[in-house]
């Protein structure tokens, strides 16, 4: 358990040619077992923001910590699941889920329960001894997410995980997701280009600016635990779409 701490970051990017300010001292606090949706016009630091998170790249200014550490690389404590499929063709459903415990030195047995586990919470039991190409891509999202979960983080990092997926896969995904999350809390964070999946899934969502990013403004989503898919047709529901959908074109707007 741990929350995540973003202060001050920036983040340029230089190459021979060019220097992009993806970020510019953005600020952001989430709590312990919070899920955080980041949406944002295309191309203005999301994916940066994540990847810093996540410790794939470093910050040109600023500190990120979670829990009471400094970022200063990848870690355990952290798991990211991207839009394409991570998932390890040549092994079996059970053996991807299980393959992070393999990497941090878990015993057999322990790896086995663990996956087990995970593979239930996200309805995969049937399939542990079932081969990637035998799978849907909704059921390959649904092993990446069980392993995420099965590598013990404290964090998940979400990069749009279901950005792929057809609208009725993505919106059973939700739910898988939402019955994992509720079995056991994580911190999340989860960027996306859909502002309904956004209010479906977070606790709060954050409205970045056109790059350099920055917060715009934070939406506390009111909906509480167990949501089901009838929400989105609520007038509160809507009134928060229509709300987040208006900022969006405002950004837009404003930097076109
Ligand atoms: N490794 C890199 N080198 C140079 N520029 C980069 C690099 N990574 C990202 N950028 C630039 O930083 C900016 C932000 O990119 P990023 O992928 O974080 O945006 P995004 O909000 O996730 O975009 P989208 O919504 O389209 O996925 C873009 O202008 C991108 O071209």
């Amino acid at each position: 358990m741990a929350d995540i701490s973003i202060d001050r970051v920036s983040k340029v990017f230089t190459t021979a040619r060019k220097r992009t300010v993806a970020l510019n001292e953005t600020s952001l606090a989430i709590a312990t077992d919070e899920i955080v949706c980041v949406v944002g016009p295309s191309g203005c630091g999301k994916t940066t923001l994540l990847n810093l998170v996540a410790g794939f790249l470093e910050p040109t200014a600023g500190t990120i910590s979670v829990g009471s550490r400094e970022v200063a690389g990848p870690g355990a404590d952290r798991a990211v699941v991207f839009q394409a499929d991570a998932v390890f063709p040549w092994l079996s459903v059970a053996e991807n889920v299980a393959y992070g415990m393999r990497m941090q030195g878990l015993g057999r047995a322990e790896r086995a329960a663990r996956a087990e586990r995970y593979l239930e919470l996200v309805g995969l039991a049937d399939f542990r001894s079932a081969y990637p190409k035998e799978l849907s891509g909704g059921m390959r999202k649904r092993v990446d997410l069980a392993r995420a979960y099965a590598s013990g983080p404290e964090v998940l990092l979400l990069d749009e995980p279901f950005g792929a997926l057809d609208l009725f896969t993505k919106e059973a995904m939700w739910l898988a997701l939402q019955g994992v999350v509720r079995a056991e809390p994580k911190t999340i964070v989860f960027v996306t280009h859909d502002i309904e999946e956004a209010l479906f899934l977070g606790d709060r969502v954050v409205v970045m600016t056109p790059r350099p990013a920055r917060v715009h403004s934070v939406v506390d989503v009111p909906f509480g635990t167990g949501r089901d898919l009838e929400l989105r047709a609520g007038p509160e529901f809507q009134a928060l779409r229509n709300e987040i959908a208006h900022t969006l074109r405002e950004v837009h707007d404003d930097a076109a």
